[in-house]
């Protein structure tokens, strides 16, 4: 939880109220949105109004559900978002609320709401925000045999959803991974100087950044943008969550191998893979876009590999575009890391479940299917095919494995796989497979 001390910023809370109304309004990705943030937000108050409109998106429905109790009549987006924020400090600060916090954040809310609304809706915040104050933190956590739609409105999810995962996972799991979607992300940064060049010296991984289980992976605590933006630069870190690891232990590569990184961009495991190598040459391969453009600049950040970036779309006839761009159509080693459901990643990424519907799963099964028999057509003779996404959803991992070992009829064969269910293993969600294809 981050320190009620921050609720004193009145720019990032304001910038964080026009935002959470456009979310209400047009339900856009907040990725997207929070780049709309004003730019003359400093770097303290920038980090604020991300954790608040985040807080709001990752908690909308037990917002939501406790303002609706009081709102006679719905209220217009800029007062809802008023609602919402003070509601979510609220919930943020509960359990260690101290005396007289309640209080200010009721007269924040109040006062912020005079200049982005009117004072009849500050009025009626004032009114609402009191009411949630004793509402919000006495509401008690949902009990072991709470039904789909207890879980959904505490743990803020879609009952439809919950109900899948009951039926997956059973309530024990469920349950640990609502709380786990819940919880705030830490940002976590990969340290990538030892990928340097020959003869160079190691670059001391700098004190602010905290070690954590994972080998290589490093923690960022806020406040160190400006630090964390130079290593950047410098290609030392990349940000990314220890669970994009799997993928690329899996896969394995050689120094001096050729790799094909079938949907590549923006280029987490592609540059992973480069740094594993050292040597070698890389294929990042995606669809054009913005995607495209980030995933060239990150690979602009990697050394001694040879590097050749490929535009275009997996189900069209790839290897035939490989050869018109002069490379091989057939590799050693090929990863599709395909697009998913993303139902691994909603801790980082808390507007996914307000976006998934129940059919996307059979969606997307359908495209990954296609795709995996694509890239199976790029794997020489007793190559390694990895298949990986960031869903948890078997519809998507194992099913679509499944099926396209069957229908290869022996030419591809699993050779082991490596699943990380957030509960257990602590950080995102993911799914890899490595298929073999016969000699
Ligand atoms: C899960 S993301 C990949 C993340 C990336 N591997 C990384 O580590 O940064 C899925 C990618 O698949 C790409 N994609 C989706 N459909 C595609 C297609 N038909 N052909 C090529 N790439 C595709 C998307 O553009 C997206 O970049």
């Amino acid at each position: 939880m981050s320190s009620p001390s921050n609720l004193s910023s009145t720019s990032a809370w304001s910038a964080a109220a026009q935002l959470v109304a456009r979310w209400l309004e047009r339900r856009e990705r907040v990725d997207a949105l929070l780049e709309n943030l004003p730019p003359k937000l400093g770097a303290a108050e920038r980090t604020r109004a991300h954790g608040l409109v985040l807080g709001v998106v990752r908690h909308h429905a037990r917002l939501d559900a406790a303002t609706r109790a009081w709102l006679a009549h719905p209220a217009r987006p800029i007062t809802q978002a008023a609602l919402l924020l003070a509601g979510f400090e609220l919930i943020e600060s509960s359990g260690e609320m101290p005396d007289g916090l309640a209080a200010k954040i009721v007269h924040h809310a109040v006062e912020q709401t005079k200049h982005l609304a009117s004072p009849a809706e500050a009025r009626l915040v004032n009114a609402i925000v009191r009411k949630l104050a004793t509402s919000l933190p006495a509401q008690p956590v949902p009990g072991r045999l709470a039904d789909a739609a207890a879980l959904a409105e505490y743990f803020s999810h879609p009952v439809w959803l919950v109900q899948r995962w009951l039926a997956q996972f059973g309530a024990e799991a469920t349950r640990r991974l609502l709380e786990w979607n819940q919880s705030p992300a830490p940002v976590y940064a990969r340290w990538r100087a030892g990928a340097t060049a020959a003869g160079e010296a190691a670059v001391a991984v700098p004190d602010f950044l905290r070690p954590t289980q994972w080998a290589g992976f490093y923690e960022v605590p806020p406040g160190h943008w400006r630090e964390v933006e130079r290593l950047l630069a410098a290609g030392q870190v990349y940000l990314q969550d220890p669970s994009t690891r799997l993928a690329v232990e899996l896969l394995a590569p050689q120094p001096g191998e050729m790799v094909v990184d079938l949907c590549a961009a923006p280029g987490g495991k592609s540059v992973l893979i480069a740094d594993t190598m050292g040597a070698g040459r890389l294929v990042a391969f995606d669809l054009p876009g913005v995607r495209l453009d980030r995933l060239k600049e990150n690979l602009a950040r990697t050394r001694g590999v040879e590097v050749a970036l490929v535009q275009g779309d997996v189900l069209k006839d790839a290897g035939k575009l490989l050869i018109e761009h002069n490379l091989p159509s057939n590799y050693p080693a090929v990863l599709l890391d395909a697009p998913c459901s993303n139902t691994g990643v909603m801790r980082h990424r808390v507007d996914v479940k307000w976006r998934l519907q129940a059919g996307d799963f059979a969606r997307h099964a359908e495209q990954q299917r296609k795709m995996l028999v694509a890239a199976g057509r790029l794997v020489l003779p007793g190559g390694r095919l990895i298949y990986s996404t960031c869903s948890i959803d078997p519809e998507e991992n194992e099913q679509v494995v499944a099926a396209f070992v069957a229908q290869t009829r022996g030419l591809f064969s699993r050779e082991t796989e490596a699943m990380a269910w957030p509960w257990e293993s602590a950080h995102d969600g993911a799914a890899v497979f490595r298929l073999r294809r016969a000699g």
